[in-house]
């Protein structure tokens, strides 16, 4: 593992708001910067003297024009993102909510959609939002977890690219302990974006969620 080694991190927010009763959920289509060409929740960097939750409701309000009351605005999970050779890793704090004010509109950065919890666009994700995704659609929140992501070949990430099936033969690795050992697979082959899934740990977390996971990836304390 030592081309994971991470010596700082980012703080990032990624917010999925769902219509319960239609069994839908709002992504966003990223047209430019990190992540451009994936659907994904929306969200960003956190700025200075803001907390987590501030900058996921700012973000989510820059991206999809809509705002969420507090007490509706729920932690679903915690994330740590790693890259080979790269030794700052991405946390990403996620949010949801069942309910929104406003009207839903496209910006310059993210084209919103409505997708059918059936109809998610895996194969235009991250890969790795396939593992927590359905996880936080079914109600298995909260969970947290370390992700480690692997840079693709150039040639993997022309467009018209086939994509193999991941290898989900093993089951994902979601148990109720607070330590995050074992491993879950390693794909045979880059999906979408950038990078391709290397391998995770993701637990579901009976305590609630990690205020931050750390770099060796202890985790300290537990918000509700
Ligand atoms: C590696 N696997 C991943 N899987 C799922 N989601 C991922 C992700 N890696 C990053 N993300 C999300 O992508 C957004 C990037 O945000 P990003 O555009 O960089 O931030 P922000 O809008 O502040 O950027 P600008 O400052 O406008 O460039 C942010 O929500 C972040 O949580």
């Amino acid at each position: 593992m030592e081309s994971f080694t991470i010596t700082s991190k980012k703080v990032l927010t990624l917010v999925l708001v769902i219509d319960k009763a239609k069994q839908m959920v709002l992504l966003g289509y990223k047209k430019r910067g990190f992540g451009a060409h994936l659907w994904n929740g929306f969200g960003g960097k956190v700025e200075p003297g803001e907390t987590t939750r501030e900058g996921a409701l700012r973000e989510l309000e820059e991206e999809a024009g809509i705002t969420v009351k507090s007490e509706d605005f729920k932690k679903a999970g915690i994330l740590l993102f790693q890259f080979e050779n790269d030794p700052v890793a991405l946390e990403t704090h996620v949010y949801k909510s069942y309910e929104f004010q406003g009207q839903i509109r496209e910006c310059e950065e993210m084209r919103p959609q409505w997708f059918a919890f059936a109809n998610v666009p895996y194969d235009q994700m991250w890969e790795d939002d396939q593992i927590w995704l359905p996880m936080l659609l079914n109600g298995q929140d909260p969970f947290y977890g370390r992700i480690y992501l692997k840079r693709k070949p150039v040639e993997d990430i022309q467009e018209g690219e086939t994509t193999a099936a991941v290898n989900t033969s093993t089951s994902t690795h979601v148990n109720h302990s607070t330590t995050m050992t074992g491993t879950s697979f390693t794909t045979a082959q880059p999906k979408s974006g950038p990078f391709a899934m290397w391998d995770y740990q993701l637990v579901h977390s009976l305590q609630g969620v990690p205020h931050e996971i750390a770099l060796d990836g202890t985790i300290a304390s537990f918000e509700n």
